[in-house]
């Protein structure tokens, strides 16, 4: 890696379009990286540091950045600020989104308190709730709005992104006003599957799946002998009668 000049990068090439999107989702994980080392100060960096601050290996990294049309300079690397820029264009955070957040509870608040939204080209315009308690609560800057008003501030603010924070049960109903409001891309932490039509974007979070994919792999990490023994399946005329799996997964 080498420090920060003054040398600006040179003008954008354009970005080819057709890109995997397993490539599409590591790309805010490559700006994140991007973005810690330009902070630090880094102006040039090797796929491996680059890689090694992303957490993927150094061949995926260039793959994927192969598809942007860049490839780095031999012997020199990535030009930091420039990759930074490619790559925020191509996610489309060059420009600013207006977001609002619906269900202003535990989870709307403390999306509410964070920060980090506005240095990643996400501005959050509007905290609405349906509850008469807790209109007109200040969160930082910002006060809590009747979910009546979605409309209006749809259209005044341009949004297009929508943030779902409700109980599972006023979720879809929700996202059915987000979507007549003219909101086109829906971030759900709802735990139920939402419907949208075509032409709307729809990304669900699930804290307890992640949990889940990580205790599937501490399981495996701790081996055979950590497993958990299967009982005994009773033989039911000749078959065998699998016990049912439970439940689905909640958040
Ligand atoms: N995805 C995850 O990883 C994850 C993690 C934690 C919680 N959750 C889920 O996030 C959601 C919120 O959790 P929470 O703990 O903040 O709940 P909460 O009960 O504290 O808050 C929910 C808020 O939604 C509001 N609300 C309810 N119906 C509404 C409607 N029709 N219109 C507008 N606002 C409405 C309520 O007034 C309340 O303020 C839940 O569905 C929960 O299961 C998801």
């Amino acid at each position: 890696m080498t420090r920060a000049s003054s040398r600006r990068p040179g003008p954008p090439t354009r970005t080819e379009r057709g890109i995997p999107e397993a490539t599409v989702a590591r790309l805010p994980v490559y700006l994140r990286a991007l973005t810690a080392l330009s902070d630090s100060g880094i102006a040039t960096a090797s796929s491996e540091d680059l890689a090694t601050a992303a957490g993927v290996n150094s061949a995926k990294l260039r793959k994927d950045l192969s598809y942007l049309g860049s490839y780095g300079t031999r012997g020199v690397g990535y030009d930091v600020e420039y990759l930074r820029y490619q790559i925020a264009r191509e996610i489309g955070v060059t420009q600013d989104w207006a977001v609002v957040i619906v269900g202003i509870g535990n989870l709307g608040h403390a999306l509410a308190n964070y920060s980090g939204f506005g240095t990643r080209g996400f501005r959050i315009v509007a905290l609405l709730d349906a509850d008469p308690n807790l209109i007109g609560e200040r969160i930082g800057d910002m006060e809590v709005r009747d979910f009546a008003e979605l409309e209006d501030i749809v259209k005044a603010d341009r949004v297009s992104i929508g943030v779902i924070t409700t109980p599972a049960g006023p979720a879809q109903g929700v996202c059915d006003r987000l979507v007549a409001a003219g909101v086109t891309s829906i971030l759900n932490f709802a735990p139920v599957v939402l419907s949208v039509p075509t032409g709307v974007d729809i990304r669900k979070v699930d804290l307890s799946i992640e949990l889940q994919i990580l205790a599937y792999h501490e399981q495996r990490k701790s081996g055979e002998a950590a497993l958990p023994q299967v009982p005994e399946l009773p033989a039911m005329n000749g078959l065998t009668d699998l016990p049912s799996v439970g439940g689905g997964v909640g958040a």
